[in-house]
């Protein structure tokens, strides 16, 4: 594996049965870089063939070496994955800030470590895992054993993907499974040194599988359709996670969803503004905003209203779009054309639905490559404008004013995503109220984005299905048999 010594990137092969391989057909697709579209490299792009492969091999490997290592042993495998990851971090946010677009402080300091540290806490909380017993009066005695789910299928989102292919594969592989890894087409680097890795750290060969492939027909499908594999865990878009859905029906694969979301972001007057603002620019904009957990949609209760947006139209002003790996910007390229000029059209979207661009709009002066977008505030949008209510997965919120909690809940419900939100106000019983009442699975109060990697992480309604996170993550990863003994 070529490591990273400048700006280029490394060419993508599958990893199959613990070996890097290409395409049987050497099919191959480009990979680009979205901050300048220069080539990265090429990516070999597989299917139904290469996902069959990868499918044998992993259910070999599930009764093998794999089965038979003692957990304190397994716990020592995932330490070491995240080890390595630690042990090469530069050249893989590198990597990841390549694919991605994302500057390379926010690679270095939050992608890679967080993926090291996804490792570190399940291969300590496997060695605490508990199940349960119950005595049968003295008729019999009950007791429950977790077993590995078998092959999973690990379909991975773009926006933050070491992060979130880790939160995934750390918990899938502690609960002793084996897994095929379909990255996304526009980010497959850093899956591909994972593989080696995860090889390097003892994972024996056919556990960790990774094949690349996109667009329809193409390896995600085979690997959704697949009768040998067990379960599927996906990052993604809602409408992509009803087609995984209809192709997984047929043989009833265990689904574990993180989807689309359009968080609000409720601010009462109470709450320290700027403290506020300082963690609002984060939430809005980080990563691009591209992350299924920005608080896109903010709600100010008015007697703060001018003094919010105006403040937070000056710190938005202050944002460095640009080179990602260059020191101070804040904010990268979108991850592609494709994506780049759907955002954009939310914004032009916004302006017909009567919206005012208090900042940003459209794309940066002096920019003759790359995907940009300045960071964009809409005011003055009805309740009911699309891009109010539908998930835009940009650098784009919309702040809209509130007079009485009541109606501020009944807004921030009427949606059909139901994933985060955060509360600010220094008032203790409205702060458990609300969040009481706000529809979501994730909700933080006076910040956004604080992790403990043990509480149930997912999202309601369509942003997804299920939890993951501590014991959460091995209800998903692992199916418990409860074995009653007459006595
Ligand atoms: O922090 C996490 O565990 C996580 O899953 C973040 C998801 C962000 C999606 O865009």
């Amino acid at each position: 594996m070529k490591t990273i010594t400048t700006a280029t990137g490394i060419d993508c092969r599958h990893f199959i049965n613990g070996q890097y391989m290409d395409s049987i057909n050497n099919k191959t697709f480009v990979n680009t870089n979205p901050a300048n579209e220069e080539v990265l490299g090429t990516v070999a792009e597989g299917g139904e063939e290469e996902i069959n492969l990868a499918v044998t091999a992993a259910r070999r490997a599930l009764n093998g070496r794999w089965k038979t290592m003692p957990l304190t042993e397994r716990s020592k495998v995932l330490r070491k994955i995240g080890d390595l990851i630690l042990e090469r971090k530069d050249e893989l946010a590198r990597l990841e800030s390549l694919d991605t677009g994302k500057p390379i402080w926010l690679s270095s300091t939050i992608d890679i470590p967080r993926a090291a540290y996804n490792f570190h806490f399940f291969a300590d909380y496997m060695t605490t895992m508990g199940t349960e017993a119950y005595q049968h009066d003295d008729v019999a005695i009950n007791y429950a054993v977790r077993k590995p789910v078998g092959v999973v299928g690990l379909i991975n989102p773009w926006n933050l993907p070491m992060l979130l292919l880790t939160w995934k594969l750390a918990p899938c592989l502690a609960a002793g499974n084996t897994a095929v890894m379909k990255p996304a087409e526009w980010t497959p680097m850093t899956a591909t040194v994972l593989a080696e890795i995860c090889k390097e750290a003892g994972v024996p060969d056919g556990v960790v599988n990774v094949v690349h492939g996109f667009g329809p027909n193409s390896a995600g499908a085979a690997l959704t359709e697949h009768p040998d594999v067990d379960a599927i865990t996906f990052t993604g878009e809602t409408s992509t996670g009803t087609a995984i859905m209809k192709a997984a029906a047929n043989s009833l694969k265990k689904l574990s969803y993180e989807l689309g979301g359009k968080n609000p972001n409720i601010i009462f007057a109470d709450s320290d503004l700027d403290e506020v603002l300082e963690t609002t620019i984060k939430s809005s904009f980080i990563n691009q905003g591209e992350v299924c957990l920005c608080g896109s949609r903010i709600y100010v209760e008015r007697p703060a209203y001018d003094e919010f947006v105006e403040k937070f139209v000056a710190k938005t002003k202050e944002l460095v779009v640009g080179d990602p790996f260059k020191e101070g910007t804040n904010i990268g390229a979108m991850i592609g054309k494709e994506h780049y000029d759907r955002v954009l059209g939310y914004i032009d979207l916004a302006r017909e639905e009567g919206g005012t661009i208090r900042t940003g709009g459209g794309r940066p002066e002096g920019f003759e490559k790359g995907y940009y977008i300045e960071p964009t505030i809409i005011t003055d949008l009805d309740r009911n404008a699309r891009c109010v209510r539908e998930e835009i997965f940009g650098p784009v919120v919309t702040v809209i004013p509130f007079d009485l909690e009541d109606e501020v809940i009944a807004q921030v419900n009427d949606s059909h995503y139901g994933l985060s939100a955060s509360i600010w106000t220094n008032d203790l019983r409205r702060a458990h109220r609300v969040a009481n009442e706000v529809e979501a699975g994730i909700i933080w109060v006076n910040t956004w984005f604080l992790r403990d990697l043990r509480t149930p992480f997912g999202g309601l309604k369509q942003s997804g299905i299920g939890r993951e996170g501590g014991m959460h993550s091995f209800e998903f990863y692992s199916e418990l048999k409860n074995i009653c003994i007459k006595l």
